[in-house]
Protein backbone atom coordinates (compact mmCIF):
# COMPACT_ATOMS: atom_id res chain seq x y z
CA UNK A 1 0.00 0.00 0.00
CA UNK A 2 1.09 3.43 -0.72
CA UNK A 3 1.56 6.15 1.56
CA UNK A 4 -1.19 8.48 0.69
CA UNK A 5 -3.84 5.92 0.79
CA UNK A 6 -6.32 5.31 3.65
CA UNK A 7 -4.86 2.80 6.23
CA UNK A 8 -7.41 2.82 8.85
CA UNK A 9 -10.85 1.30 8.54
CA UNK A 10 -13.53 3.14 7.03
CA UNK A 11 -16.15 3.98 8.68
CA UNK A 12 -15.60 7.91 10.80
CA UNK A 13 -17.93 10.82 9.69
CA UNK A 14 -18.83 14.03 11.46
CA UNK A 15 -21.50 16.55 9.95
CA UNK A 16 -21.27 20.02 10.16
CA UNK A 17 -24.13 22.76 9.53
CA UNK A 18 -24.42 26.14 8.62
CA UNK A 19 -27.69 27.14 9.55
CA UNK A 20 -27.91 31.07 9.99
CA UNK A 21 -26.16 33.31 7.85
CA UNK A 22 -24.18 34.94 10.60
CA UNK A 23 -23.27 31.66 12.35
CA UNK A 24 -18.99 31.10 10.60
CA UNK A 25 -18.82 28.33 12.76
CA UNK A 26 -20.16 24.31 12.91
CA UNK A 27 -22.90 24.12 15.60
CA UNK A 28 -21.94 20.31 15.79
CA UNK A 29 -18.02 20.59 16.30
CA UNK A 30 -18.13 17.07 18.19
CA UNK A 31 -15.62 15.74 15.77
CA UNK A 32 -14.10 18.96 14.88
CA UNK A 33 -10.74 19.17 16.45
CA UNK A 34 -10.73 22.90 16.18
CA UNK A 35 -12.68 25.96 15.17
CA UNK A 36 -12.00 27.11 12.08
CA UNK A 37 -8.74 29.53 11.95
CA UNK A 38 -6.95 30.04 8.51
CA UNK A 39 -6.32 28.26 5.12
CA UNK A 40 -8.23 26.17 3.15
CA UNK A 41 -9.51 23.58 6.09
CA UNK A 42 -10.91 27.04 8.50
CA UNK A 43 -12.80 29.68 8.58
CA UNK A 44 -13.39 33.13 7.70
CA UNK A 45 -9.86 33.18 5.29
CA UNK A 46 -8.09 35.90 4.35
CA UNK A 47 -8.23 34.51 1.17
CA UNK A 48 -4.85 35.58 -0.85
CA UNK A 49 -4.45 38.47 1.28
CA UNK A 50 -3.15 36.31 3.78
CA UNK A 51 0.49 36.76 3.37
CA UNK A 52 3.34 38.31 5.23
CA UNK A 53 3.89 41.34 3.61
CA UNK A 54 2.00 44.67 4.29
CA UNK A 55 -1.79 44.26 2.60
CA UNK A 56 -1.51 47.19 0.47
CA UNK A 57 2.09 45.17 -1.29
CA UNK A 58 0.13 42.15 -1.81
CA UNK A 59 -3.01 43.54 -3.15
CA UNK A 60 -1.16 45.35 -5.76
CA UNK A 61 1.01 42.80 -6.46
CA UNK A 62 -2.00 39.88 -6.78
CA UNK A 63 -3.97 42.65 -8.76
CA UNK A 64 -0.86 42.63 -11.13
CA UNK A 65 -0.64 38.57 -11.27
CA UNK A 66 -4.35 38.69 -12.45
CA UNK A 67 -4.12 41.38 -15.17
CA UNK A 68 -1.17 39.44 -16.89
CA UNK A 69 -2.81 37.32 -19.70
CA UNK A 70 0.13 34.65 -19.24
CA UNK A 71 -0.18 34.27 -15.98
CA UNK A 72 -2.45 31.32 -14.24
CA UNK A 73 -4.45 33.92 -11.98
CA UNK A 74 -5.30 36.09 -14.70
CA UNK A 75 -9.43 37.20 -15.68
CA UNK A 76 -11.08 39.23 -17.53
CA UNK A 77 -14.22 38.74 -15.94
CA UNK A 78 -15.38 39.05 -11.59
CA UNK A 79 -17.13 36.55 -9.76
CA UNK A 80 -20.45 39.07 -10.22
CA UNK A 81 -19.87 38.42 -13.87
CA UNK A 82 -20.09 34.42 -13.71
CA UNK A 83 -23.63 34.60 -12.37
CA UNK A 84 -23.25 33.43 -8.63
CA UNK A 85 -26.18 33.92 -6.05
CA UNK A 86 -25.51 36.70 -3.97
CA UNK A 87 -24.98 35.04 -1.00
CA UNK A 88 -22.13 32.81 -2.38
CA UNK A 89 -20.40 36.56 -3.81
CA UNK A 90 -21.03 37.63 0.05
CA UNK A 91 -19.14 33.94 0.95
CA UNK A 92 -16.12 34.78 -1.35
CA UNK A 93 -16.06 38.60 -0.47
CA UNK A 94 -15.39 37.29 3.08
CA UNK A 95 -12.63 35.25 1.74
CA UNK A 96 -11.07 38.63 0.28
CA UNK A 97 -11.31 36.45 -3.01
CA UNK A 98 -11.77 39.86 -5.32
CA UNK A 99 -11.38 38.30 -8.71
CA UNK A 100 -11.39 34.76 -10.02
CA UNK A 101 -8.42 33.01 -11.75
CA UNK A 102 -8.04 31.60 -15.15
CA UNK A 103 -9.56 28.30 -14.32
CA UNK A 104 -12.28 29.16 -12.40
CA UNK A 105 -13.12 32.16 -15.13
CA UNK A 106 -13.17 28.92 -17.86
CA UNK A 107 -14.20 26.34 -15.57
CA UNK A 108 -17.50 28.07 -14.18
CA UNK A 109 -19.33 29.05 -17.23
CA UNK A 110 -18.54 25.50 -17.97
CA UNK A 111 -19.69 23.78 -14.98
CA UNK A 112 -22.50 25.90 -14.26
CA UNK A 113 -24.30 25.47 -17.78
CA UNK A 114 -27.40 23.50 -18.23
CA UNK A 115 -27.83 20.40 -18.99
CA UNK A 116 -24.99 19.69 -16.51
CA UNK A 117 -21.86 18.18 -18.58
CA UNK A 118 -19.04 16.33 -17.00
CA UNK A 119 -15.73 18.51 -16.96
CA UNK A 120 -12.10 17.56 -16.51
CA UNK A 121 -10.15 20.32 -15.68
CA UNK A 122 -6.32 21.05 -15.01
CA UNK A 123 -4.64 23.52 -13.53
CA UNK A 124 -1.13 24.76 -11.78
CA UNK A 125 -0.84 23.84 -8.13
CA UNK A 126 -2.37 26.58 -6.14
CA UNK A 127 -4.55 27.97 -8.64
CA UNK A 128 -7.70 27.56 -6.96
CA UNK A 129 -9.44 25.10 -8.40
CA UNK A 130 -11.33 24.24 -5.34
CA UNK A 131 -13.45 27.09 -5.57
CA UNK A 132 -14.34 26.13 -9.06
CA UNK A 133 -15.91 22.95 -8.08
CA UNK A 134 -17.24 23.98 -4.82
CA UNK A 135 -18.95 27.19 -5.97
CA UNK A 136 -20.67 25.03 -8.81
CA UNK A 137 -21.79 22.89 -6.25
CA UNK A 138 -23.50 25.42 -4.00
CA UNK A 139 -25.07 26.78 -7.20
CA UNK A 140 -26.44 23.85 -7.57
CA UNK A 141 -28.04 22.58 -4.57
CA UNK A 142 -31.36 23.28 -3.64
CA UNK A 143 -31.95 23.72 -0.04
CA UNK A 144 -35.36 24.50 0.18
CA UNK A 145 -36.57 22.16 2.37
CA UNK A 146 -35.39 20.14 5.19
CA UNK A 147 -35.46 16.91 3.47
CA UNK A 148 -33.10 18.49 0.82
CA UNK A 149 -31.00 20.10 3.23
CA UNK A 150 -30.27 16.47 4.49
CA UNK A 151 -30.18 14.21 1.57
CA UNK A 152 -26.31 14.49 -0.12
CA UNK A 153 -26.89 16.31 -3.28
CA UNK A 154 -23.09 16.21 -4.31
CA UNK A 155 -20.64 13.77 -3.62
CA UNK A 156 -16.73 15.28 -3.20
CA UNK A 157 -13.77 12.42 -3.21
CA UNK A 158 -10.33 13.46 -2.19
CA UNK A 159 -7.32 10.96 -1.45
CA UNK A 160 -6.56 12.03 2.05
CA UNK A 161 -8.54 12.66 5.09
CA UNK A 162 -6.20 15.93 5.76
CA UNK A 163 -7.59 17.10 2.04
CA UNK A 164 -11.32 16.05 2.50
CA UNK A 165 -11.00 18.18 6.19
CA UNK A 166 -9.61 20.84 4.27
CA UNK A 167 -12.36 21.05 1.47
CA UNK A 168 -15.01 20.79 3.93
CA UNK A 169 -13.29 24.00 5.83
CA UNK A 170 -13.48 25.56 1.97
CA UNK A 171 -17.12 24.97 1.44
CA UNK A 172 -17.76 26.16 4.97
CA UNK A 173 -16.62 29.62 4.49
CA UNK A 174 -17.35 29.95 0.75
CA UNK A 175 -21.23 28.43 1.97
CA UNK A 176 -21.56 30.10 5.02
CA UNK A 177 -24.44 32.55 3.90
CA UNK A 178 -26.32 29.95 2.54
CA UNK A 179 -28.78 28.88 5.29
CA UNK A 180 -29.51 25.60 5.64
CA UNK A 181 -26.46 24.30 4.13
CA UNK A 182 -25.00 20.82 6.11
CA UNK A 183 -21.99 19.51 5.07
CA UNK A 184 -20.76 16.16 5.94
CA UNK A 185 -16.90 14.47 6.16
CA UNK A 186 -16.63 10.91 5.16
CA UNK A 187 -13.18 9.98 6.91
CA UNK A 188 -11.97 6.56 8.20
CA UNK A 189 -12.99 6.89 12.10
CA UNK A 190 -10.28 6.28 15.17
CA UNK A 191 -11.28 2.56 15.96
CA UNK A 192 -13.18 3.13 18.72
CA UNK A 193 -15.41 5.55 17.08
CA UNK A 194 -18.98 4.84 15.52
CA UNK A 195 -20.25 6.15 12.37
CA UNK A 196 -22.86 8.97 12.38
CA UNK A 197 -25.74 8.81 9.62
CA UNK A 198 -24.38 11.48 6.39
CA UNK A 199 -27.71 13.53 7.00
CA UNK A 200 -26.54 16.30 5.04
CA UNK A 201 -26.59 18.36 1.41
CA UNK A 202 -22.85 17.58 0.90
CA UNK A 203 -20.61 15.31 1.50
CA UNK A 204 -16.99 15.27 1.47
CA UNK A 205 -14.69 12.26 2.15
CA UNK A 206 -11.89 9.65 1.05
CA UNK A 207 -13.28 7.35 -1.35
CA UNK A 208 -13.01 3.53 0.65
CA UNK A 209 -15.00 5.41 3.56
CA UNK A 210 -17.81 6.91 1.08
CA UNK A 211 -18.27 3.57 -0.48
CA UNK A 212 -18.61 1.97 3.28
CA UNK A 213 -21.11 4.29 3.87
CA UNK A 214 -23.21 3.96 1.30
CA UNK A 215 -22.86 -0.07 1.65
CA UNK A 216 -23.75 0.37 5.06
CA UNK A 217 -26.92 3.08 4.16
CA UNK A 218 -25.27 5.56 6.07
CA UNK A 219 -25.10 7.83 3.60
CA UNK A 220 -28.04 7.42 1.11
CA UNK A 221 -26.71 8.40 -2.78
CA UNK A 222 -29.85 8.38 -4.37
CA UNK A 223 -30.15 12.33 -4.53
CA UNK A 224 -27.05 12.95 -5.88
CA UNK A 225 -26.82 15.53 -8.53
CA UNK A 226 -22.61 16.00 -8.67
CA UNK A 227 -19.39 14.01 -8.20
CA UNK A 228 -16.22 15.39 -7.72
CA UNK A 229 -12.64 13.61 -7.81
CA UNK A 230 -9.99 15.98 -6.56
CA UNK A 231 -6.44 15.04 -7.42
CA UNK A 232 -8.34 12.95 -9.70
CA UNK A 233 -5.06 11.72 -11.82
CA UNK A 234 -3.61 10.30 -8.40
CA UNK A 235 -7.51 8.77 -7.68
CA UNK A 236 -7.96 6.80 -10.67
CA UNK A 237 -4.38 5.77 -11.26
CA UNK A 238 -4.07 4.53 -7.77
CA UNK A 239 -4.65 0.61 -6.81
CA UNK A 240 -6.78 0.66 -4.37
CA UNK A 241 -8.02 4.11 -4.80
CA UNK A 242 -9.04 3.84 -8.32
CA UNK A 243 -10.94 0.66 -7.74
CA UNK A 244 -12.89 2.10 -5.17
CA UNK A 245 -13.48 5.55 -7.20
CA UNK A 246 -14.92 3.24 -9.44
CA UNK A 247 -17.54 1.51 -7.25
CA UNK A 248 -18.44 4.47 -5.50
CA UNK A 249 -19.71 5.63 -8.95
CA UNK A 250 -21.32 2.41 -9.65
CA UNK A 251 -23.33 3.08 -6.43
CA UNK A 252 -24.75 6.27 -7.63
CA UNK A 253 -27.13 7.94 -10.04
CA UNK A 254 -25.68 7.58 -13.59
CA UNK A 255 -27.00 11.19 -14.45
CA UNK A 256 -24.40 13.09 -11.69
CA UNK A 257 -22.53 15.50 -13.09
CA UNK A 258 -18.80 14.22 -12.94
CA UNK A 259 -16.15 16.74 -12.59
CA UNK A 260 -12.19 16.15 -12.49
CA UNK A 261 -10.22 18.02 -11.22
CA UNK A 262 -5.97 18.37 -11.04
CA UNK A 263 -2.87 20.21 -11.23
CA UNK A 264 -1.41 16.73 -13.17
CA UNK A 265 -2.58 14.16 -15.88
CA UNK A 266 -0.42 11.61 -17.35
CA UNK A 267 -1.17 10.53 -20.51
CA UNK A 268 -2.32 7.54 -19.27
CA UNK A 269 -4.00 8.73 -17.03
CA UNK A 270 -5.69 11.29 -18.52
CA UNK A 271 -7.10 8.67 -21.46
CA UNK A 272 -8.58 6.58 -18.89
CA UNK A 273 -10.25 10.16 -16.92
CA UNK A 274 -12.01 10.73 -20.19
CA UNK A 275 -13.90 6.64 -19.65
CA UNK A 276 -14.56 7.78 -15.97
CA UNK A 277 -15.96 11.24 -17.33
CA UNK A 278 -17.70 10.79 -21.08
CA UNK A 279 -18.03 13.32 -22.99
CA UNK A 280 -16.34 16.02 -20.68
CA UNK A 281 -15.64 19.47 -21.71
CA UNK A 282 -11.87 19.86 -20.78
CA UNK A 283 -9.44 22.15 -19.27
CA UNK A 284 -5.81 21.26 -20.02
CA UNK A 285 -2.29 22.78 -19.75
CA UNK A 286 0.39 22.44 -22.03
CA UNK A 287 3.34 20.41 -20.62
CA UNK A 288 5.73 23.72 -20.25
CA UNK A 289 2.76 25.57 -18.52
CA UNK A 290 2.99 23.19 -15.43
CA UNK A 291 5.54 24.33 -13.10
CA UNK A 292 4.80 27.38 -10.92
CA UNK A 293 6.65 30.70 -11.90
CA UNK A 294 6.74 31.75 -7.81
CA UNK A 295 8.20 28.89 -6.88
CA UNK A 296 12.40 28.74 -6.71
CA UNK A 297 13.47 25.51 -7.21
CA UNK A 298 16.73 24.67 -5.64
CA UNK A 299 19.22 21.23 -4.74
CA UNK A 300 21.56 20.79 -1.91
CA UNK A 301 24.12 18.17 -2.46
CA UNK A 302 24.68 16.24 0.19
CA UNK A 303 27.56 13.02 0.48
CA UNK A 304 25.83 10.80 2.58
CA UNK A 305 22.45 10.27 4.36
CA UNK A 306 24.16 11.51 7.29
CA UNK A 307 25.15 15.19 5.94
CA UNK A 308 21.25 15.04 4.56
CA UNK A 309 20.46 15.07 8.04
CA UNK A 310 23.07 17.74 9.16
CA UNK A 311 21.95 20.11 6.15
CA UNK A 312 18.35 19.70 7.44
CA UNK A 313 19.51 20.85 11.16
CA UNK A 314 21.39 23.34 9.52
CA UNK A 315 18.52 24.68 7.60
CA UNK A 316 16.42 24.35 10.80
CA UNK A 317 16.44 28.62 11.37
CA UNK A 318 15.23 29.14 7.82
CA UNK A 319 12.69 26.53 8.20
CA UNK A 320 10.75 28.49 10.78
CA UNK A 321 11.08 31.80 9.11
CA UNK A 322 7.43 30.69 7.62
CA UNK A 323 6.13 27.37 7.78
CA UNK A 324 7.82 24.25 6.22
CA UNK A 325 7.11 20.83 5.43
CA UNK A 326 9.79 17.96 4.59
CA UNK A 327 9.49 14.97 2.65
CA UNK A 328 10.66 11.74 3.53
CA UNK A 329 10.12 8.55 1.81
CA UNK A 330 9.38 6.28 4.32
CA UNK A 331 6.88 6.27 7.03
CA UNK A 332 9.89 5.16 9.52
CA UNK A 333 12.18 7.89 8.12
CA UNK A 334 9.88 10.52 9.17
CA UNK A 335 9.33 9.35 12.36
CA UNK A 336 12.87 8.81 12.90
CA UNK A 337 14.34 12.41 11.75
CA UNK A 338 11.41 14.02 14.13
CA UNK A 339 12.68 12.19 17.39
CA UNK A 340 16.21 13.03 16.69
CA UNK A 341 15.58 16.58 15.68
CA UNK A 342 13.08 16.77 18.98
CA UNK A 343 16.00 15.29 20.74
CA UNK A 344 18.38 17.73 20.09
CA UNK A 345 15.91 20.67 20.66
CA UNK A 346 14.36 21.65 17.56
CA UNK A 347 10.31 22.00 17.07
CA UNK A 348 9.44 19.75 14.82
CA UNK A 349 6.05 17.59 14.44
CA UNK A 350 5.52 14.61 12.00
CA UNK A 351 2.51 13.12 10.37
CA UNK A 352 2.20 10.18 8.35
CA UNK A 353 -0.42 7.29 7.25
CA UNK A 354 0.74 5.09 10.20
CA UNK A 355 -1.30 6.84 13.24
CA UNK A 356 -4.61 7.37 13.94
CA UNK A 357 -6.93 9.74 12.33
CA UNK A 358 -7.92 12.58 15.70
CA UNK A 359 -4.15 12.37 15.84
CA UNK A 360 -3.17 13.38 12.22
CA UNK A 361 -6.10 16.00 12.45
CA UNK A 362 -4.54 17.56 15.68
CA UNK A 363 -0.84 17.64 13.87
CA UNK A 364 -2.36 18.96 10.89
CA UNK A 365 -4.19 21.55 12.79
CA UNK A 366 -1.74 22.57 14.63
CA UNK A 367 0.30 23.32 11.28
CA UNK A 368 -2.43 25.53 9.85
CA UNK A 369 -2.34 27.41 13.34
CA UNK A 370 1.13 27.79 12.96
CA UNK A 371 2.03 26.37 16.66
CA UNK A 372 3.73 23.75 14.30
CA UNK A 373 5.98 25.42 12.20
CA UNK A 374 7.74 22.26 10.82
CA UNK A 375 6.00 19.70 9.35
CA UNK A 376 7.83 16.16 8.87
CA UNK A 377 5.69 13.96 6.36
CA UNK A 378 5.65 11.09 3.36
CA UNK A 379 3.75 11.56 0.23
CA UNK A 380 0.11 11.42 1.93
CA UNK A 381 0.67 15.51 2.17
CA UNK A 382 1.92 16.02 -1.34
CA UNK A 383 -1.42 17.06 -2.98
CA UNK A 384 -3.85 19.73 -2.51
CA UNK A 385 -2.56 20.78 1.23
CA UNK A 386 -3.16 24.86 1.36
CA UNK A 387 -1.09 25.63 4.08
CA UNK A 388 -0.71 29.85 2.85
CA UNK A 389 2.35 30.38 5.35
CA UNK A 390 4.40 27.54 3.73
CA UNK A 391 7.59 29.19 2.36
CA UNK A 392 10.12 26.11 2.16
CA UNK A 393 9.03 22.68 0.73
CA UNK A 394 12.20 20.26 1.17
CA UNK A 395 12.20 16.76 -0.84
CA UNK A 396 14.62 14.79 2.04
CA UNK A 397 14.12 12.28 -0.42
CA UNK A 398 13.30 12.41 -4.03
CA UNK A 399 10.16 10.78 -4.85
CA UNK A 400 10.22 8.06 -6.82
CA UNK A 401 8.04 5.41 -8.89
CA UNK A 402 7.19 2.26 -7.42
CA UNK A 403 6.77 -0.56 -9.09
CA UNK A 404 5.50 -3.64 -7.55
CA UNK A 405 6.75 -2.04 -4.05
CA UNK A 406 10.35 -1.81 -5.36
CA UNK A 407 11.77 1.41 -5.87
CA UNK A 408 12.64 1.65 -9.56
CA UNK A 409 14.85 4.54 -9.53
CA UNK A 410 12.89 6.37 -11.86
CA UNK A 411 11.63 10.02 -10.45
CA UNK A 412 7.55 10.45 -10.15
CA UNK A 413 7.52 13.55 -11.84
CA UNK A 414 3.85 14.56 -10.64
CA UNK A 415 4.02 13.91 -7.17
CA UNK A 416 7.57 16.37 -7.09
CA UNK A 417 5.28 18.72 -9.00
CA UNK A 418 2.83 18.64 -6.10
CA UNK A 419 4.78 18.22 -3.46
CA UNK A 420 6.80 21.49 -4.73
CA UNK A 421 3.32 22.93 -4.92
CA UNK A 422 2.76 23.24 -1.48
CA UNK A 423 4.28 26.65 -1.26
CA UNK A 424 4.14 29.20 -4.10
CA UNK A 425 0.42 29.21 -3.16
CA UNK A 426 -1.60 31.98 -5.50
CA UNK A 427 0.89 34.29 -6.11
CA UNK A 428 3.58 34.05 -3.23
CA UNK A 429 6.66 33.30 -3.16
CA UNK A 430 8.57 29.94 -2.14
CA UNK A 431 11.28 27.59 -2.01
CA UNK A 432 11.99 24.26 -3.04
CA UNK A 433 15.06 22.62 -2.02
CA UNK A 434 15.93 18.83 -2.80
CA UNK A 435 18.70 16.71 -1.25
CA UNK A 436 21.05 14.77 -3.41
CA UNK A 437 23.09 12.41 -1.78
CA UNK A 438 24.06 9.97 -4.23
CA UNK A 439 24.05 9.15 -7.93
CA UNK A 440 20.98 7.57 -8.25
CA UNK A 441 19.26 10.65 -7.04
CA UNK A 442 21.58 13.12 -8.92
CA UNK A 443 20.51 11.12 -11.73
CA UNK A 444 16.66 11.81 -10.38
CA UNK A 445 16.84 15.49 -10.36
CA UNK A 446 18.59 15.41 -14.15
CA UNK A 447 15.49 13.68 -15.38
CA UNK A 448 13.56 15.95 -13.57
CA UNK A 449 15.12 18.99 -14.54
CA UNK A 450 15.13 17.58 -18.16
CA UNK A 451 11.22 16.93 -17.68
CA UNK A 452 9.82 19.87 -16.69
CA UNK A 453 12.38 21.99 -18.78
CA UNK A 454 13.39 24.27 -15.78
CA UNK A 455 16.38 24.94 -13.90
CA UNK A 456 17.20 23.77 -10.67
CA UNK A 457 20.25 25.80 -8.85
CA UNK A 458 22.71 24.48 -6.58
CA UNK A 459 22.71 25.51 -3.22
CA UNK A 460 26.69 25.87 -2.05
CA UNK A 461 26.42 24.94 1.36
CA UNK A 462 30.87 25.76 1.79
CA UNK A 463 29.07 29.08 3.37
CA UNK A 464 25.81 28.03 5.32
CA UNK A 465 25.46 32.36 6.26
CA UNK A 466 25.48 32.87 2.56
CA UNK A 467 23.34 29.80 2.29
CA UNK A 468 20.70 31.33 4.77
CA UNK A 469 20.85 34.78 3.67
CA UNK A 470 20.13 33.74 -0.12
CA UNK A 471 16.77 31.71 0.79
CA UNK A 472 15.78 34.40 2.79
CA UNK A 473 16.20 36.91 0.67
CA UNK A 474 13.97 34.39 -2.07
CA UNK A 475 11.17 33.82 0.48
CA UNK A 476 10.89 37.64 1.89
CA UNK A 477 12.03 39.98 -1.38
CA UNK A 478 9.08 41.35 -2.20
CA UNK A 479 10.40 42.30 -6.23
CA UNK A 480 11.74 39.00 -6.28
CA UNK A 481 8.53 37.58 -6.97
CA UNK A 482 8.41 40.21 -9.93
CA UNK A 483 11.21 40.04 -11.31
CA UNK A 484 10.40 36.07 -11.28
CA UNK A 485 7.58 35.80 -12.83
CA UNK A 486 9.02 38.31 -15.60
CA UNK A 487 11.97 36.70 -15.81
CA UNK A 488 10.23 33.17 -16.60
N1 LIG B 1 -10.04 33.98 -6.73
C1 LIG B 1 -9.25 33.90 -5.68
N2 LIG B 1 -8.79 35.03 -5.08
C2 LIG B 1 -7.95 34.95 -4.03
N3 LIG B 1 -7.48 33.79 -3.49
C3 LIG B 1 -7.90 32.64 -4.05
C4 LIG B 1 -8.82 32.63 -5.16
N4 LIG B 1 -9.06 31.36 -5.50
C5 LIG B 1 -8.36 30.59 -4.64
N5 LIG B 1 -7.67 31.35 -3.77
C6 LIG B 1 -6.77 30.87 -2.71
O1 LIG B 1 -5.68 30.23 -3.35
C7 LIG B 1 -5.20 29.17 -2.57
C8 LIG B 1 -5.02 27.93 -3.42
O2 LIG B 1 -6.28 27.43 -3.83
P1 LIG B 1 -6.57 25.87 -3.97
O3 LIG B 1 -6.16 25.18 -2.73
O4 LIG B 1 -7.95 25.71 -4.44
O5 LIG B 1 -5.54 25.49 -5.13
P2 LIG B 1 -5.53 24.23 -6.08
O6 LIG B 1 -5.52 24.74 -7.47
O7 LIG B 1 -6.59 23.27 -5.70
O8 LIG B 1 -4.08 23.64 -5.72
P3 LIG B 1 -3.55 22.12 -5.69
O9 LIG B 1 -3.35 21.71 -7.10
O10 LIG B 1 -2.26 22.24 -4.96
O11 LIG B 1 -4.58 21.31 -4.99
C9 LIG B 1 -6.18 28.99 -1.42
O12 LIG B 1 -5.62 29.54 -0.24
C10 LIG B 1 -7.39 29.79 -1.83
O13 LIG B 1 -8.06 30.33 -0.73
Amino acid sequence: MSENQETTPAGGSLADRVTKPDESKPTDSSNVSAAPKEDGASAPAQGSADLEEPDYTVAVKLSDLQADPNNPLFSVKSFEDLGLDARILKGLSTMNFRKPSKVQERALPLLMSNPPKNLVGQSQSGTGKTAAFVLNILSRLDLSTEQLQMTPQALILAPTRELARQIVGVIQIMGQFLEGLVIGTAVPADSNARPSKMDCSVVVGTPGTVQDMIKKRIMNPTGLKVLVLDEADNMLDQQGLGDQCIRAKAMIPRTVQIVLFSATFPAHVYRYANKFAPAANEITLQHEELTVDGIKQLYMDCSTDEEKYQNLVQLYGLLTVGSSIIFVRTRASAVEIEKRMVAEGHTVASLTGGVEGSQRDAVIDSFRSGDAKVLITTNVLARGIDVSTVSLVVNYDIPEEYSSGQRTNTPDYQTYLHRIGRTGRFGRIGVAISFVSNRNEWEMLRKIQEHFQCVIDRIDTSDWDEVEEMIKKTIKNTRAQADFVQSN
